[in-house]
């Protein structure tokens, strides 16, 4: 059947090597176009390749600012192949009729498994050990050198990855603490603490699990650091902006924290092949990781699997159910019916427009589907129509006032 985009033309741009998963489950759905690069786009080359892209996905690296979205004419949807959402300008993105999908469990395990063995690694003394014995050196001493049991381990940001991390922590014997601005319920016995600056001054390790929000940038500066208690440890596994990392590196160097082990950098190269900077760089008490926190073979499968299942959702048949920056819909198939999309800006009238073109041109509606939110409508239309009477229905839909997307998806 024709519709206004067959998934032959369906062109999908995926970046920041996107797992093989993903390109299978497109290919299986029909959507034969798909370019996978290794590394994130530099910002020019970006906006050339977006231009004629359909579907986007991403990596935590490659920025969607609302001057690269302005680029792509014809997206229809954008996924995040990881759960941090921050890198897209959702609201630019909103407002021109894209949803924005992420997977926001599929890497969860693998963080929380990380940070646990970073908790134990840096609560031995073992970065700046191994570094030693690389050098030819030999210091064999407990001094310094901690179990786990009993150690106090403060949980910043008590989500999916905080709690996940914070029952292997009790597993392990740690008493845990945390600190999130919202009411969570406590999982195993886990505390919560009155403020972030109570967490900083009792636990041994702190480890930090928010989202980058303008609340949590720079969340962790020199003040913080210096709550924190003499020869405690950070972990930060969450995004490069929470931690002022000069002042982090000048609390190492002086000796008020023990150790450090930091994933992610307020800035990060864009591939493997670009030089990594970072005042960090040298210390022997600091264990540096490349942003791997979710790299596993494990997660990166079921991420691949999870995002391009919603987008081909999405594409196929209209549903935007856990969309991040979107009304959500979600929709029961209707084989005999044409399906009929329109995104526009919320003012009144619009959908009363809408109706009356099915009206004038007496069609049937078989069923309806409305979400909005403050500013974005999202309706779904299934009509008796044929294909051409759907593809001129499409054409006129598109001409009604603050129409953003419209399109005839069966
Ligand atoms: N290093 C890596 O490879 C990975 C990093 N991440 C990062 O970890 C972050 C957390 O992931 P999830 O646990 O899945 O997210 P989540 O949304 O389940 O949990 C975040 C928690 O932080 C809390 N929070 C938000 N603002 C806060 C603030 N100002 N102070 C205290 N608490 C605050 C929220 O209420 C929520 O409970 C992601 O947003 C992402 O940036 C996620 C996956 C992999
Ligand atoms: O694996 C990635 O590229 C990003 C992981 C991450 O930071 C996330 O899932 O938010």
């Amino acid at each position: 059947m024709q519709t206004s985009y067959p998934r032959r033309d369906i062109k999908v741009l995926l970046l920041e090597g996107v797992s093989a998963s993903a390109v299978e489950n497109f290919h299986h759905a029909g959507y034969s176009q798909v370019e996978l690069h290794a590394k994130s786009l530099p910002e020019a080359e970006l906006k050339a390749r977006i231009a004629d892209a359909h579907i986007v996905g991403i990596r935590s690296r490659t920025q969607l600012n609302e001057d690269v979205l302005a680029q792509a004419k014809r997206l229809i949807a954008v996924g995040c192949f990881c759960i941090g959402t921050n890198q897209v300008d959702l609201n630019a993105a909103r407002k021109l009729g894209v949803p924005v999908f992420n997977a926001p469990y599929s890497n969860t395990r693998s963080v929380a498994e990380l940070v646990i063995a970073e908790a134990i690694m840096l609560l031995r003394g073992i970065p700046q050990k191994n570094a030693l014995c690389h050098r030819g050196g030999w210091t064999k001493s407990a001094s310094g050198s901690y179990e786990t049991r009993d150690k106090v381990l403060g949980i910043v940001g008590y989500g999916h990855i905080g709690t996940q991390v914070g029952v292997l922590a009790e597993s392990l014997g740690m008493r845990v603490i945390f600190h999130d601005i919202e009411t969570k319920l406590s999982l195993g016995n886990a505390r919560a603490v009155s403020s972030l600056n109570e967490l900083l001054e009792r636990a041994d390790v702190v480890t930090l699990h928010v989202p980058e929000t303008p609340a949590t940038q720079m969340m962790i500066k020199r003040e913080q650091l210096a709550r924190m208690r003499t020869g405690a440890m950070l972990i930060n596994a969450s995004r490069g902006s929470v931690v002022d990392i000069g002042a982090l590196a000048a609390a190492l160097r002086d000796g008020h924290l023990a150790g450090a082990a930091v994933d992610v950098f307020p800035v990060e190269p864009k591939g493997n092949d670009d030089a990594f900077v970072s005042p960090l760089i040298g210390m022997d008490n600091v264990i540096l990781t490349p942003h791997i926190g979710g790299s596993t073979l494990e997660a990166q499968d079921n991420i691949g699997i999870e995002v391009a299942s919603k987008l081909i959702r999405y594409s196929d048949n209209g549903s935007t159910l856990s969309a991040v920056n979107f009304p959500e819909v979600t929709l029961p198939e209707h084989p005999n019916s044409r399906r009929l999309l329109h995104i526009h800006r919320n003012v009144p009238g619009t959908l009363s427009r809408i109706n009356d073109l099915f009206s004038a041109g007496n069609i049937n509606v078989d069923a309806q589907f409305l979400q909005t939110d403050s500013e974005v409508g999202y309706v779904v239309i299934d009509v008796s129509a044929d294909t051409q009477q759907a593809n001129g229905l499409k054409e006129q839909l598109a001409a009604i006032p603050g129409t953003l997307r419209s399109r005839v998806l069966y």
